[in-house]
């Protein structure tokens, strides 16, 4: 770690991972209810714990992303940050708006959540994701205007290079964009076209650009290649996300109401959108074969190739499975959703935060080659079980998915099975979930315990991590 300010990154990654095991949780809860409708009744019903886990999930990456944005800046921009304060008071701001709106969910019915914070002033609740009440939303604005400026102000007066320009571009687009949370038109034709402005202008574009950068970052650390080559990479990369992302995001107005030309504008540029997925893996296998060091942190190389092949295989090859608007039309909202909704965020984003902490946890705390060799043992298992677990979840959620289509789509009126009878005839896949799902736990658990597993043997540097690196 070159630089002292890069340690405010530490207090985001540990929050992050907190959020992290609370969606976990609920999700297992709603995988048993899955099976057993009264479980956690009249606590937790489905429709809180879905917010939670939801909601949990979109708050524990932007944690990840800011983190490992004050951690990556400065270091790129060989600067300290501009304003560490800020940094801090960011942080518990964040903290104290998401963890009052977590409790709102659980504590209170949504409706009554809605009265109390007022929704009828500037109404913006009651949508997928953005469940946030209003008060809420403003406060997470206000915390990504804040966030933003302190990294762009950093990146002004440092050096630019191009793994910073293309993360401050992601920044700025993912604050741009959560800007639609607060459009909410009476028709629901608009109302749909401008929610998915957010949450896929976010997933299929600018945190593509975020990912992209925040890869190749480590990829430089870990493999000592020239910049120069990773930086070729990383535009190539993030042209094609944007050329196939930015339209191919219309595979989500087939049915909406939108005009008719979205059938095909969607269909085509989406299905162009496993492209800069798969150059990803390339990417990140091309640049570790040509490596021109052995780093001691193995592990942290693992998870970016592994974030590079999930990745591809949740957008990329699950994206692909339902995109095309002939298929879509028999699979639309369907388990085959889900699974892909899941293989992707995870292999994704939620790996591309866990990499960052990989590499970036050791160096803060004193250890740049990396946690002892037996750390890095236990989180390998962490690693694999985690990607196995997860993996296990998406099978058995397209062979729900399938099945479903297969009994309530296809046949014709009259003889296809209703909702609720489908759904009790695939609920063995539910199982699967279930149990895959414990898995994944199980992973987590792990990949936490190797966080305070013995560190004896691994090189440690004094004062809080701060050493001279190179590259
Ligand atoms: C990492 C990137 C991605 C993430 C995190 C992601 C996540 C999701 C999620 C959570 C949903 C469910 C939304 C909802 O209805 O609530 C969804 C839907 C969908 N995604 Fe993705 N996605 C990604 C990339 C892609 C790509 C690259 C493709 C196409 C190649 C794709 C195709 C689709 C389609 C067609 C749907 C709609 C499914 C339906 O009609 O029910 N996604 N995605
Ligand atoms: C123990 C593991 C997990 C289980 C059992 C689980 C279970 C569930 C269930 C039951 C739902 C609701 C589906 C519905 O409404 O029908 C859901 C939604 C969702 N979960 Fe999980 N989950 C788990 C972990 C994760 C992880 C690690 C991620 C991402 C990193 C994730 C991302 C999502 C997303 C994006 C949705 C919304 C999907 C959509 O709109 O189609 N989940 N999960
Ligand atoms: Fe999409």
């Amino acid at each position: 770690m070159k630089y002292e300010s890069q340690l405010i990154a530490k207090p985001y990654f540990i929050f992050a991972m907190i959020l992290f095991a609370g969606q976990v949780i609920f999700g297992l809860l709603m995988g048993l209810q899955y099976l057993n409708g009264d479980a956690g009744f009249p606590y937790i019903p489905f429709n809180a714990a879905r917010m939670v886990h939801t909601n949990l999930l979109i708050v524990w990456m932007l944690f990840g992303f800011m983190g490992a944005s004050y951690y990556l800046v400065p270091e790129e921009a060989e600067t300290e940050l501009y304003s560490p304060v800020l940094a801090k008071i960011t942080f518990w701001v964040f903290v104290v708006a998401g963890v009052a709106t977590i409790l709102g969910y659980l504590l209170v019915p949504y409706a009554e959540l809605a009265r109390i914070t007022k929704n009828e002033l500037f109404p913006t609740m009651g949508r997928e994701f953005l469940e946030q009440p209003t008060i809420t939303k403003i406060g997470i604005v206000l915390v990504c205007l804040s966030f933003v400026f302190n990294i762009a102000m950093t990146i002004l007066k440092g050096r630019k290079t191009v793994i910073n320009m293309v993360l401050i571009t992601g920044l700025a687009g993912l604050a741009l964009f959560y800007l639609f949370s607060f459009y909410n038109p009476d028709s629901l034709t608009m109302d749909k076209y401008f929610w998915w402005f957010v949450v896929h202008l976010w997933v299929e574009g600018v945190w593509e650009l975020i990912l992209g950068a925040l890869l190749a970052f480590v990829l430089i650390k870990v493999t000592g290649v020239d910049r120069e080559h990773i930086e070729k990479w990383l535009y190539v990369i993030i042209a094609m996300a944007l050329i196939s992302g930015l339209i191919g995001m219309g595979h989500h107005y087939f049915w909406v109401g939108p005009p008719r030309y979205w059938l095909w504008m969607g269909s085509f540029f989406s299905a162009l959108e496993p492209v800069p997925f798969f150059m990803m893996v390339l990417f990140a296998f091309k640049m570790v074969k040509e490596r021109r060091r052995e780093h001691g942190n193995k592990i942290a190389t693992t998870w970016a190739q592994g974030t590079a092949v999930m990745a591809f295989l949740g957008a990329g090859v699950w994206g692909f499975l339902h995109t095309l608007a002939p298929v879509n039309y028999y699979t639309h909202g369907t388990q085959l959703t889900a699974a892909h909704g899941h293989l992707a965020f995870f292999g994704a984003y939620a790996m591309v935060v866990m990499c960052m902490i990989s590499y970036s946890m050791p160096v803060m705390n004193g250890r740049p080659q990396g946690n002892s060799a037996q750390a890095q043992k236990v989180e390998r298992w962490g690693f694999w079980l985690m990607c196995i677990g997860m993996l296990g979840i998406t099978f058995a959620l397209t062979a729900a998915g399938i099945w479903q289509v297969a009994l309530q789509r296809i046949p014709d009126a009259g003889e296809a099975l209703s909702f609720m009878a489908t759904q009790d005839a695939i609920a063995p896949f539910y199982v699967a979930r279930l149990l895959f799902g414990l898995l994944f736990a199980a992973g987590v658990i792990t990949y936490f315990a190797s966080f305070v597993v013995a560190n004896r043997g691994a090189k440690q540097t004094s004062s809080e991590g701060l050493t001279e690196q190179t590259a």
